[in-house]
C-alpha cells in the first residue's frame, strides 16, 4: 500500500512505538482480497443488540464513543468465528482530515473515508471487558468501513449529538439507539486474529470486517471532524486522522465467510 505507513517510528498521536516489540498480530492490515480464503465451515455472524442498552456518548480524546450497559448478555454477537457470546460494550469511529482517507483496515489498498468498530467481549469466559482485553480471544471487533454517498439517518441521531461532546471527556446521555442500523444488509465479511489499533494494543482480538461498506454524506463526516482531541480551556486541535497505520500481516490468513 501507500508509504504512508510508518514503520517503527514513533506514533505522531500517541508518542509511542506504533509497534508492540515482538508484537506478531497487529492490527490493523491491508487486506489482499485474493489472498483471503473462503472457510465454508465458517457459520453466519448472529447479532442481537437490545437499544435499551445503550447508556451514553463521550469523546475520549481521540474518537467519540457510544457504551452500553453490558452487565448482562442482552446485545451480544455470536457464531460466525466466535466459539462464545460476545457482550456489546462501547463502538467508535476513525476517520480522516479529508475524504480520501481515515480508516484502519484497506482492502487492495483502498483506503475509506472512515471505519466503525463495534468492541465486544467474551462473556462466556471472562466477567469484565478490562480482563477480556488481556486475554486470547478475550476480544471481538467488527468492522464496517463508510464511505461517501445518500446521508445515514440512523447516523444522524449521533451527529446531532456531536456538538454537545466536542471537547475531550464531554458526555451525553443517549435514549435508546440500535446500532444494528449502521451495519450493512449484506452478511459477508473476512475475520482475522488481530489486536486493539489504539493502547494497550492487545493481541486478543478477532476481527470481522464487513466486505460491504455503508453510506454516509459529507456533512456527516463534517462533524466528525468537529471534534476536539484537547479539553474545553486547552489550545484546539481537531479530532481528525484518528487511525493507526497498517501492520504487518506476519504469518496470518484472512478467512472470508463468502466464496
Ligand atoms: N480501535 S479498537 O476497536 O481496536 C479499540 C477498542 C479499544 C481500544 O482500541
Ligand atoms: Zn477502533
Amino acid at each position: 500500500c501507500a508509504s504512508y505507513r510508518l514503520r517503527d517510528g514513533v506514533h505522531p498521536l500517541w508518542q509511542s512505538p506504533i509497534t508492540i516489540p515482538g508484537g506478531r498480530r497487529q492490527s490493523p492490515i491491508n487486506i489482499q482480497w485474493k489472498d483471503s480464503v473462503y472457510d465454508p465451515h465458517l457459520k453466519p455472524l448472529e447479532i442481537r443488540y437490545d437499544p435499551a442498552t445503550c447508556l451514553h456518548m463521550w469523546n475520549n480524546g481521540y474518537s467519540f464513543l457510544v457504551e452500553f450497559e453490558d452487565s448482562v448478555d442482552k446485545s451480544i454477537i455470536t457464531g460466525g468465528p466466535l466459539e462464545n457470546n460476545y457482550r456489546l460494550k462501547q463502538f467508535h469511529f476513525h476517520w480522516g482530515a479529508v475524504n480520501e482517507w481515515g480508516s484502519e483496515h484497506t482492502v487492495d489498498c483502498k483506503v475509506f473515508p472512515a471505519e466503525l468498530h463495534l468492541v465486544h467481549w467474551n462473556s462466556c469466559k471472562f466477567s469484565s471487558f478490562e480482563e477480556a482485553l488481556m486475554e486470547e480471544n478475550g476480544l471481538a471487533v467488527i468492522g464496517v468501513f463508510l464511505k461517501l454517498g445518500a446521508n445515514h439517518s440512523g447516523l444522524q441521531k449521533l451527529v446531532d449529538a456531536l456538538p454537545s461532546i466536542k471537547h475531550k471527556d464531554a458526555l451525553v446521555e443517549l435514549d435508546e439507539f440500535d446500532p444494528s442500523c449502521l451495519l450493512p444488509s449484506c452478511p459477508d465479511y473476512w475475520t482475522y486474529a488481530g489486536s486493539l489499533t489504539t493502547p494497550p494494543l492487545s493481541e486478543s482480538v478477532t476481527w470481522i470486517i464487513k466486505k460491504n461498506a455503508v453510506e454516509v454524506d459529507e456533512d456527516q463526516l463534517e462533524v466528525f471532524r468537529m471534534l476536539l482531541f484537547t479539553p474545553s480551556g486547552e489550545e484546539e486541535k481537531r479530532m481528525v486522522d484518528n487511525f493507526r497505520p497498517l501492520q504487518p500481516i506476519m504469518d496470518r490468513t484472512v478467512r472470508s465467510s463468502f466464496p
